[in-house]
């Protein structure tokens, strides 16, 4: 950007609302659009979400960092209803969200994207656009007992997902099947399935997972164009070019807590997040065997995820 060249509004109103703010976990924004609470998720003995006191800035770009394992995406679940919390509360938009299922989440503006799993590439673009809207709608039944109500709203949604494939440059694939986009395109696509609904907070995961370095400028723009649209965006990243180069504000999270929180140039040269990254990395290589059997888990955790996740998608009555 050149000097004469002018900061978005989107971008100097963030900027205005972070200026100022004491740099520590838990700092009150001027006008957050989520507060959470003691919100914590333990699986066995292991506590994966401990965290006491975090606020989301309104229309801001804020990024949600952490070595693997920290918790992050066990943080995004409880927020958005697809894991329950063992405790905590969280507020979005001063309303109470904790114990709400994730459709009643979605429809009050929160929503997080999801990677493309092997069961929605086996679906076309279309397909998946329309599956965000209905997912999430919750009326499926109610709407199916009146024909005219659900015309009425499948032409809506035909027409939203348009809109929304011309703007990220998807219209000519709309026919195709999801699994045969670029891995650009698959974020992009995730991106516009979530936007179905509308949503004031969109949160992302990994955003940059995959993308073509060809691709990241334009996917960049397209988060950036989101806050400038007035939507808050939260995403959790581990490609630090993209933390630094978007957002307005970095949380660090590390054994189910925030440890830190302030602007990504101090964020990333701060001590406790450089250990904290240090300290979750081996001391010593794999070995060839570990790296194998590493990889045999990986496979098979996400055959897992697959599976589950076509069996969590599919509505009574579905095929
Ligand atoms: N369903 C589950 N059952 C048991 N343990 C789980 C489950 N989900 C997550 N965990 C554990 O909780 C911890 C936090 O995991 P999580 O995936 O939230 O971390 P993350 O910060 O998103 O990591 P990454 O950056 O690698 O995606 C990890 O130790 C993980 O193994």
């Amino acid at each position: 950007m050149h000097a004469d060249e002018a900061v978005p509004p989107g971008k100097a109103k963030a900027m205005e609302a972070f200026a100022g703010l004491a740099h520590e976990p838990g700092v009150a924004k001027p006008d957050p659009i989520l507060v959470a609470d003691n919100v914590v998720r333990r699986f066995g003995g292991l506590t994966a979400v401990n965290v006491s006191h975090l606020e989301i800035q309104r229309g801001s770009i804020t990024a949600l960092i952490g070595p693997n394992g920290a918790g992050k995406t066990t943080f995004f679940n409880q927020l958005t209803g697809f894991d329950t919390a063992d405790s905590g509360e969280w507020r979005f938009n001063g309303k109470r969200m904790n114990g709400l299922p994730a459709y009643k989440i979605a429809r009050a503006g929160m929503v997080r994207t999801f990677q493309l799993t092997k069961a929605l590439s086996k679906l076309t673009v279309m397909e998946n656009m329309r599956l965000g809207a209905q997912q999430q709608s919750g009326e499926n039944f109610f709407t199916a007992l009146f024909p005219f109500l659900w015309r009425e709203q499948e032409e809506q949604i035909t027409e939203r997902a348009e809109e929304l494939l011309q703007r990220f440059k998807l219209d000519a694939k709309r026919d195709e099947f999801a699994g045969s986009l670029s891995g650009g395109q698959r974020k992009l696509l995730e991106m516009a399935r979530a936007l179905m609904v509308k949503p004031e907070l969109i949160m992302l995961d990994e955003p940059m997972a995959g993308v073509n370095p060809a691709l990241t400028q334009s996917l960049l723009g397209h988060v950036k164009d989101l806050r400038e649209q007035g939507l808050t965006v939260l995403f959790v990243e581990h490609d630090m070019d993209m933390v630094h180069d978007i957002s307005d504000w970095v949380v660090v999270m590390a054994q189910g807590a925030v440890i830190a929180e302030g602007p990504p140039d101090e964020i990333m040269s701060d001590e406790r997040v450089v250990d904290a990254y240090l300290g979750a990395h081996h001391d010593a290589p794999l070995s060839a065997e570990e790296a194998e059997k590493q990889l045999a888990e990986a496979e098979a955790e996400l055959e897992a995820a697959a599976t589950a996740d076509s069996t969590a998608r599919k509505e009574p009555g579905d095929e």
